[in-house]
Formats: C-alpha cells, structure tokens, sequence
C-alpha cells in the first residue's frame, strides 16, 4: 500500500541517467568490470542487452548473478535511501558486474533522488537527512570508501 507521505513525496524525486558500456573481455578472460558497490540512490533501475554479468552478494556471503534477462528485462534495485528510509526494512544490497563471453555489456541505469530530507516520527535507525546532502558526502574522497556511508553520514 503506498502511504500518503510516500505519494506526496513521490514528485520531490529527482533522477540520474547512466549509460554504461562494458567491453567484452580478452579471450579467457575473467574480468571485474564493476567493483562491488552500493547505490547511494533511492532506488536504480537498470536495463541492459543481452550480455549477462550483474551479480548480487547474499546475506551469506554467496555472489549470484541474474540469469534469464533479455532486452526487455529492468533490474530493480534498493538504495541506500530507501534503506534508511524505510529503517533498513528494504536493504541495499551489494553487487557487481563481472564479465565473461565475447559480447560487450551495455545499460541503461536510471538512479532517482529524493529532493527534501526524510524524517519521520517513530523510533528511527537514521536521523533525517537530505539526500542530495548525502550525496555531497558521498562524492569527497575521503569517503568513498567508507564500508557504508549511510550509517557513517546519518545512522543513530
Ligand atoms: O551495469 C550494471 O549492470 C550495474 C551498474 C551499477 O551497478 C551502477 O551503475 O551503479
Ligand atoms: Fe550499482
């Protein structure tokens, strides 16, 4: 069910359009071609041809990739803002791109932004935060490689 705060919130969101290409790898190749990461958005959406090689890190520990996706398929993928903001009900999980094969990797990734901060009034695992502010943090250099930069920027 979508609340009425989630309604009104939805026409404060921003989005950011990434078109990626990753080239095929060298014959036997195994190549990481996107490091393990986290989104710092509220939610990713992500479309691609038909070149598998997006990979999730289970609660385990285990890599598993998403076999089956065509051109038609879209990946939706939680951020570290809905994460915070729905106090770590919906997790940000870690993934990567790692490629094998003859083909080159293309997506279409759209990462959207909440415009205002997200307090609310029950016991919270986050302080409010604006996450355009967020994102600030996120793009210095001493914190890029913080294990998790939601907690460090705003966890309780
Ligand atoms: O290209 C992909 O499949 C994933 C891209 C991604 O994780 C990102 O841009 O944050
Ligand atoms: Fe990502």
């Amino acid at each position: 069910m979508v609340s009425e705060n989630t309604t009104s919130r939805m026409g404060s969101a921003n989005y950011l359009c990434r078109v990626m290409k990753y080239r095929e790898p060298e014959i036997g190749e195994k190549k990481m071609a996107f490091v393990p990461h986290i989104d710092k958005s509220f939610m990713s959406t992500i479309h691609q041809n038909n070149v598998a090689g997006l990979e999730i890190k289970a609660k385990d520990g285990e890599w598993f990739g998403l076999p089956g996706l065509t051109f038609s398929s879209v990946v939706v993928m939680a951020g570290d803002a809905i994460m915070a903001w729905t106090n770590d009900r919906i997790k940000s999980p870690i993934h990567r791109v790692t490629m094998e094969g003859s083909e080159a990797r293309y997506t279409l990734a759209q990462f959207s932004v909440m415009e205002k901060d997200m307090g609310e009034d029950h016991p919270l695992r986050y302080k409010p935060f604006d996450h355009l502010k967020f994102l600030d943090f996120f793009s210095q250099e001493e914190n890029r490689m913080l294990e998790s930069p939601i907690h460090t920027y705003c966890g309780v």
